[in-house]
Protein backbone atom coordinates (compact mmCIF):
# COMPACT_ATOMS: atom_id res chain seq x y z
CA UNK A 1 0.00 0.00 0.00
CA UNK A 2 1.68 2.85 -1.54
CA UNK A 3 1.09 6.15 0.70
CA UNK A 4 -0.26 9.14 -1.42
CA UNK A 5 0.61 12.84 -0.35
CA UNK A 6 -2.52 15.71 -1.08
CA UNK A 7 -1.04 19.30 -0.20
CA UNK A 8 -4.33 21.01 1.04
CA UNK A 9 -3.94 24.39 -0.66
CA UNK A 10 -6.14 26.10 2.04
CA UNK A 11 -2.53 26.44 3.22
CA UNK A 12 -1.34 28.13 0.28
CA UNK A 13 -0.94 32.18 -1.27
CA UNK A 14 -4.43 32.70 -2.75
CA UNK A 15 -2.80 35.19 -4.39
CA UNK A 16 -0.15 33.03 -5.99
CA UNK A 17 -2.45 29.93 -6.72
CA UNK A 18 -0.91 28.59 -9.46
CA UNK A 19 2.57 29.20 -8.26
CA UNK A 20 1.77 27.32 -5.50
CA UNK A 21 0.08 24.46 -7.23
CA UNK A 22 3.59 24.16 -9.41
CA UNK A 23 5.64 24.07 -5.26
CA UNK A 24 4.00 20.52 -5.08
CA UNK A 25 4.04 19.09 -8.15
CA UNK A 26 6.01 16.58 -6.75
CA UNK A 27 2.84 15.09 -4.65
CA UNK A 28 0.07 12.47 -5.88
CA UNK A 29 -2.75 14.95 -5.41
CA UNK A 30 -3.31 18.60 -4.73
CA UNK A 31 -6.38 18.98 -2.43
CA UNK A 32 -8.42 21.91 -2.88
CA UNK A 33 -10.76 22.39 -0.13
CA UNK A 34 -14.41 23.97 -1.25
CA UNK A 35 -15.91 25.80 1.86
CA UNK A 36 -19.42 27.79 1.64
CA UNK A 37 -19.83 29.03 5.01
CA UNK A 38 -22.58 27.14 6.04
CA UNK A 39 -21.70 23.74 5.91
CA UNK A 40 -18.48 25.22 7.71
CA UNK A 41 -17.73 28.68 9.05
CA UNK A 42 -15.24 29.54 6.48
CA UNK A 43 -15.30 30.64 2.70
CA UNK A 44 -12.86 29.36 0.11
CA UNK A 45 -13.46 29.09 -3.29
CA UNK A 46 -15.79 28.05 -5.58
CA UNK A 47 -16.54 26.56 -9.38
CA UNK A 48 -15.12 29.44 -11.65
CA UNK A 49 -11.91 29.00 -9.55
CA UNK A 50 -12.02 25.53 -8.86
CA UNK A 51 -12.03 25.29 -13.32
CA UNK A 52 -8.87 27.36 -13.78
CA UNK A 53 -7.14 25.56 -11.24
CA UNK A 54 -7.64 21.84 -12.71
CA UNK A 55 -6.93 23.77 -15.83
CA UNK A 56 -3.27 24.86 -14.58
CA UNK A 57 -2.63 21.95 -11.57
CA UNK A 58 0.45 20.12 -12.63
CA UNK A 59 -1.04 16.92 -10.36
CA UNK A 60 -4.60 15.65 -10.15
CA UNK A 61 -7.23 17.29 -8.02
CA UNK A 62 -8.84 16.05 -5.12
CA UNK A 63 -11.58 18.01 -4.25
CA UNK A 64 -12.92 18.17 -1.13
CA UNK A 65 -16.57 19.92 -0.29
CA UNK A 66 -17.45 21.25 2.84
CA UNK A 67 -20.86 22.18 1.53
CA UNK A 68 -24.52 22.11 2.05
CA UNK A 69 -26.51 20.00 -0.98
CA UNK A 70 -23.45 18.35 -2.24
CA UNK A 71 -26.16 16.55 -3.97
CA UNK A 72 -26.82 19.60 -5.89
CA UNK A 73 -23.03 20.72 -6.38
CA UNK A 74 -20.94 18.43 -6.29
CA UNK A 75 -21.08 16.80 -10.00
CA UNK A 76 -20.17 20.41 -11.79
CA UNK A 77 -16.81 19.82 -9.83
CA UNK A 78 -16.52 16.12 -11.85
CA UNK A 79 -17.33 18.13 -14.79
CA UNK A 80 -14.50 20.85 -13.89
CA UNK A 81 -11.75 17.55 -14.25
CA UNK A 82 -11.56 16.91 -10.35
CA UNK A 83 -9.77 13.48 -10.19
CA UNK A 84 -11.59 13.06 -7.18
CA UNK A 85 -14.63 14.46 -5.42
CA UNK A 86 -15.19 14.29 -1.95
CA UNK A 87 -18.31 15.27 -0.38
CA UNK A 88 -19.73 15.17 3.02
CA UNK A 89 -22.07 12.57 4.51
CA UNK A 90 -23.66 14.71 7.23
CA UNK A 91 -24.96 17.03 4.04
CA UNK A 92 -25.71 14.58 1.35
CA UNK A 93 -29.08 13.55 1.00
CA UNK A 94 -28.74 10.19 -1.19
CA UNK A 95 -25.21 9.81 -0.88
CA UNK A 96 -25.18 6.49 -2.92
CA UNK A 97 -26.81 8.04 -5.92
CA UNK A 98 -24.17 11.44 -5.80
CA UNK A 99 -21.53 8.80 -5.51
CA UNK A 100 -22.84 6.85 -8.85
CA UNK A 101 -23.08 10.09 -10.49
CA UNK A 102 -19.76 11.29 -9.75
CA UNK A 103 -18.53 7.99 -10.95
CA UNK A 104 -20.82 8.20 -13.79
CA UNK A 105 -18.64 11.58 -14.39
CA UNK A 106 -15.79 9.64 -14.58
CA UNK A 107 -13.81 11.02 -11.08
CA UNK A 108 -13.35 8.79 -7.81
CA UNK A 109 -16.06 9.14 -5.33
CA UNK A 110 -15.10 10.30 -1.68
CA UNK A 111 -17.42 9.96 1.49
CA UNK A 112 -15.91 12.42 4.35
CA UNK A 113 -17.09 12.16 7.90
CA UNK A 114 -16.51 14.50 10.52
CA UNK A 115 -14.65 13.95 13.59
CA UNK A 116 -18.10 12.35 15.84
CA UNK A 117 -19.75 11.02 12.69
CA UNK A 118 -19.35 7.20 12.66
CA UNK A 119 -18.09 5.37 9.70
CA UNK A 120 -20.10 1.77 10.68
CA UNK A 121 -23.45 3.12 8.35
CA UNK A 122 -21.47 3.08 5.48
CA UNK A 123 -19.55 -0.20 5.78
CA UNK A 124 -22.60 -1.56 4.02
CA UNK A 125 -22.02 0.51 1.31
CA UNK A 126 -18.27 0.52 0.80
CA UNK A 127 -18.83 -0.95 -2.80
CA UNK A 128 -20.68 2.41 -3.76
CA UNK A 129 -17.31 4.33 -2.85
CA UNK A 130 -14.09 4.76 -3.78
CA UNK A 131 -12.63 6.62 -0.60
CA UNK A 132 -13.88 7.34 2.82
CA UNK A 133 -11.88 10.49 4.40
CA UNK A 134 -11.92 10.38 8.04
CA UNK A 135 -11.81 14.08 9.36
CA UNK A 136 -8.92 14.61 11.48
CA UNK A 137 -9.91 17.63 12.66
CA UNK A 138 -13.11 19.74 12.84
CA UNK A 139 -13.57 20.70 9.14
CA UNK A 140 -13.43 24.29 8.41
CA UNK A 141 -9.83 25.68 9.27
CA UNK A 142 -6.27 24.42 8.53
CA UNK A 143 -3.34 24.37 11.40
CA UNK A 144 -5.84 22.86 13.96
CA UNK A 145 -4.06 19.75 15.67
CA UNK A 146 -5.05 16.19 15.16
CA UNK A 147 -7.57 14.20 16.90
CA UNK A 148 -6.06 11.32 18.22
CA UNK A 149 -9.77 10.04 18.73
CA UNK A 150 -10.26 9.14 15.10
CA UNK A 151 -7.72 6.50 15.05
CA UNK A 152 -10.25 3.99 16.23
CA UNK A 153 -12.51 4.95 13.56
CA UNK A 154 -9.50 4.79 10.77
CA UNK A 155 -8.67 1.10 12.10
CA UNK A 156 -12.38 0.05 11.95
CA UNK A 157 -12.45 1.61 8.07
CA UNK A 158 -9.47 -0.53 6.94
CA UNK A 159 -10.39 -3.54 8.33
CA UNK A 160 -13.79 -3.08 6.50
CA UNK A 161 -12.12 -2.37 3.56
CA UNK A 162 -9.44 -5.63 3.70
CA UNK A 163 -13.00 -7.57 4.28
CA UNK A 164 -14.36 -6.76 1.66
CA UNK A 165 -11.74 -7.14 -0.49
CA UNK A 166 -12.27 -3.99 -2.43
CA UNK A 167 -9.60 -1.25 -3.07
CA UNK A 168 -11.37 1.61 -1.06
CA UNK A 169 -9.00 4.25 0.36
CA UNK A 170 -8.81 5.69 3.31
CA UNK A 171 -7.62 9.38 3.71
CA UNK A 172 -7.17 11.71 6.38
CA UNK A 173 -7.37 15.57 6.86
CA UNK A 174 -6.42 17.55 9.46
CA UNK A 175 -3.25 18.04 11.52
CA UNK A 176 -1.25 15.86 9.56
CA UNK A 177 2.48 16.63 10.23
CA UNK A 178 5.68 14.56 10.51
CA UNK A 179 4.51 13.81 14.22
CA UNK A 180 1.02 12.35 13.28
CA UNK A 181 1.32 10.91 10.04
CA UNK A 182 2.61 7.41 11.14
CA UNK A 183 0.00 7.08 13.74
CA UNK A 184 -2.70 7.81 10.87
CA UNK A 185 -0.61 5.15 8.29
CA UNK A 186 -0.65 2.70 11.91
CA UNK A 187 -4.16 2.73 11.69
CA UNK A 188 -4.79 2.03 7.81
CA UNK A 189 -4.96 5.05 6.33
CA UNK A 190 -3.13 5.56 3.21
CA UNK A 191 -4.02 8.95 1.31
CA UNK A 192 -2.53 11.67 3.70
CA UNK A 193 -3.45 15.50 3.23
CA UNK A 194 -1.53 18.42 4.94
CA UNK A 195 -1.34 21.67 4.61
CA UNK A 196 0.38 23.74 7.06
CA UNK A 197 2.76 21.04 7.15
CA UNK A 198 3.42 21.36 3.55
CA UNK A 199 3.08 25.04 3.02
CA UNK A 200 4.79 25.69 6.04
CA UNK A 201 7.96 23.69 5.60
CA UNK A 202 11.23 25.14 4.88
CA UNK A 203 10.96 22.97 1.68
CA UNK A 204 7.94 22.04 -0.09
CA UNK A 205 9.27 18.94 -1.57
CA UNK A 206 11.27 17.74 0.86
CA UNK A 207 8.57 17.92 3.33
CA UNK A 208 6.29 15.84 0.64
CA UNK A 209 9.15 13.72 0.26
CA UNK A 210 9.62 13.29 4.26
CA UNK A 211 5.80 12.39 4.94
CA UNK A 212 5.70 9.90 2.20
CA UNK A 213 8.69 8.45 3.42
CA UNK A 214 7.20 8.10 7.10
CA UNK A 215 4.21 7.03 5.56
CA UNK A 216 5.52 4.13 3.73
CA UNK A 217 7.72 2.82 6.99
CA UNK A 218 4.39 2.95 9.08
CA UNK A 219 2.80 0.45 6.49
CA UNK A 220 6.17 -1.62 6.09
CA UNK A 221 5.95 -3.01 9.89
O1 LIG B 1 -10.21 20.21 5.10
C1 LIG B 1 -9.44 20.93 5.70
C2 LIG B 1 -9.93 21.80 6.82
O2 LIG B 1 -11.28 21.62 6.96
C3 LIG B 1 -7.99 21.01 5.29
O3 LIG B 1 -7.77 20.15 4.19
C4 LIG B 1 -7.05 20.66 6.43
O4 LIG B 1 -7.34 21.33 7.60
C5 LIG B 1 -5.61 20.85 6.04
O5 LIG B 1 -4.96 21.72 6.87
P1 LIG B 1 -3.89 21.29 7.99
O6 LIG B 1 -3.03 20.21 7.40
O7 LIG B 1 -3.15 22.55 8.26
O8 LIG B 1 -4.66 20.78 9.19
FE1 LIG C 1 -9.65 19.17 3.32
Amino acid sequence: MAALIAPSILSADFANLERDLNAISTADYAHVDVMDNHFVPNLTLGLPVFERLAQVSPVPIDAHLMIEDPDRWAPAYAEAGAASVTFHAEAAAAPVRLARELRRLGARAGLALRPATPVEPFLDLLAEVDMILVMTVEPGFGGQSFIEGTLPKIRRAREAVSASGLDVWIQVDGGVSRSTIERAADAGANVFVAGSAVYGAESVPGEIEALRALADAAHAH
